[in-house]
């Protein structure tokens, strides 16, 4: 285990085995249908890589680069859009490629941008869900697990960002931050 952690939650085996039981659930419900991925740089990188390839209906990628976090393990209550889409999505199916939700902001936002570019449908597709972070009514369509109310790191999730490359999912030492 990296050094920083303080302890494990889900390994490469279980991440493996849960995004592949995603990209069936995925498979199934849009039969007949393409997909428009929109992966939310930079942390959804690493699950959306691994999901599309489970994913065997059509899908084209896009990504948008949102930013709330900065170098804190605190929201900032602002999502900041630093990169949009270059795809027309109109009358398209989206699903929004998440690493985590936390406190819904940023999907929140995202979510009623979308609707907004009257999309045909738009489903919010996360690895983890934290429920006890929440300060939107916000819920994911699809989600891989659910984690702790701690400071998640790893599969992409960063702090200060570090720690995006570790393999599994794990919950960071408090003393790295506080
Ligand atoms: O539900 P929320 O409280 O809004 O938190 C979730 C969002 O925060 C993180 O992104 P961050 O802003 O840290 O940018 P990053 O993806 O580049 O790390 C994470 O990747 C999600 O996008
Ligand atoms: O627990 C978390 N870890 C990393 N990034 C995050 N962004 C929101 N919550 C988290
Ligand atoms: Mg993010």
């Amino acid at each position: 285990m990296h050094k920083d952690l303080e302890k494990v939650v889900f390994t490469e085996e279980q991440i493996k085995k849960r995004v592949k039981e995603l990209g069936e659930e995925i498979t199934r419900d849009y039969d007949g249908k393409e997909i428009v991925a929109v992966g939310i740089l930079k942390g959804a990188i690493v699950f959306f890589a691994d999901l599309i390839r489970e994913i065997k209906v059509p899908v084209k990628f896009d990504f948008m680069a949102a930013s709330s976090y900065g170098s804190s393990t605190k929201t900032s209550g602002t999502v900041r859009i630093l990169k949009d889409i270059d795809t027309d999505i109109e009358n398209k199916h989206v699903i929004i490629i998440e690493d985590i939700i936390d406190s819904g902001l940023t999907l929140k936002y995202l979510k009623e941008n979308f609707e907004h570019r009257k999309a045909a449908s738009v489903k919010l597709c996360a690895m983890l869900n934290k429920p006890e972070g929440r300060r939107t009514d916000i819920k994911g369509d699809y989600v891989g697990f659910d984690v702790p109310d701690e400071f998640i790191v790893g599969y992409g999730l960063d702090y200060a960002s570090v720690y995006r490359n570790i393999p599994y999912i794990g919950i960071l030492k408090k003393e790295i931050y506080s």
